[in-house]
């Protein structure tokens, strides 16, 4: 099932015209990753999806409804969240007051959804009380997806969790997207070929605000000529 669908959007961002007709498709339960180099507009197309960056052509559709024109908390209410690059978490408050503020609705639910992402942080606990301003880069990360997740979301965007982080903690990163993917949807923005193909289901390369190359992630994995080509790896 198609849970969003973007297509031909173009965004300009001042006098630039950032995204010159974008297309893609995401499917429940499913990882799509936006490969593409530095500037390509991968963080642009996030930021569109979520209003940010308003549209000025194309269409955004959510769950079959067209969101391409609302504002930015009306999409975030109608469950997509988003994980932007700098993680977006309040410095100053500790870890537990960052995961109280984005549950909105105090059910069994979102308890529940707290219980299995602490389980899949168990990091996050130990850390409960702290000011969340002196967590390690991989602990912020932690702490951004987890406050996504647990906000009642059926589709997260997450701007390159591996940004700035040590290896094993990208692994750690990585692991816990593809084990977040049994309860949500996920679009991913990710510079790290190797990562992301092992928890990708599919892909869209983005190069100069259009996308050049998309499939299935096997495929991009056994294509060494369309690596080479569009992501200059082997
Ligand atoms: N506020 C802005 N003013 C002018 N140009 C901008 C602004 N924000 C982004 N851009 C330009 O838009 C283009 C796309 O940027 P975007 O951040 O979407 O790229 P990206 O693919 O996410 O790259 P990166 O991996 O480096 O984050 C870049 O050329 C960037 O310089």
């Amino acid at each position: 099932m198609t849970l969003l669908k973007v297509e031909e959007i173009e965004t300009y961002i001042e006098q630039y015209h950032i995204l010159q007709g974008i297309s893609f498709e995401v499917l429940k339960g499913e990882i799509t990753v936006l490969f593409g180099r530095n500037g390509a507009g991968k963080t642009t197309t996030l930021r569109s999806v979520m209003g940010l960056s308003p549209i000025s052509k194309g269409q955004i559709t959510f769950r079959g409804e067209n969101i391409g024109s609302l504002p930015t908390y009306e999409i975030a209410r109608r469950g997509i969240g988003y994980v932007p690059e700098d993680q977006g978490i309040f410095k100053d408050l500790t870890v537990e007051e960052n995961m109280r503020i984005s549950i909105l609705k105090r059910d069994e639910s979102a308890l529940e959804k707290l219980e299995w992402i602490l389980n899949l942080f168990p990091d996050l606990k130990t850390l409960w009380h702290r000011k969340s301003g002196l967590l390690s880069g991989g602990q912020k990360q932690m702490l951004a997806l987890a406050r996504a997740y647990v906000g009642d979301n059926e589709l997260l965007l997450v701007d390159e969790p591996s940004k700035g982080l040590a290896p094993i903690m990208v692994e750690k990163v990585m692991q816990a997207i593809e084990q977040m993917k049994e309860k949500t949807t996920v679009v991913l923005v990710e510079q790290n070929f190797f990562m992301a193909s092992t928890i990708g289901d599919r892909f869209y390369i983005v190069d100069e605000g259009r996308i050049v190359h998309h499939g299935l992630m096997q495929e991009l994995k056994e294509d060494e000529d369309a690596r080479k080509k569009y992501l200059g790896i082997a």
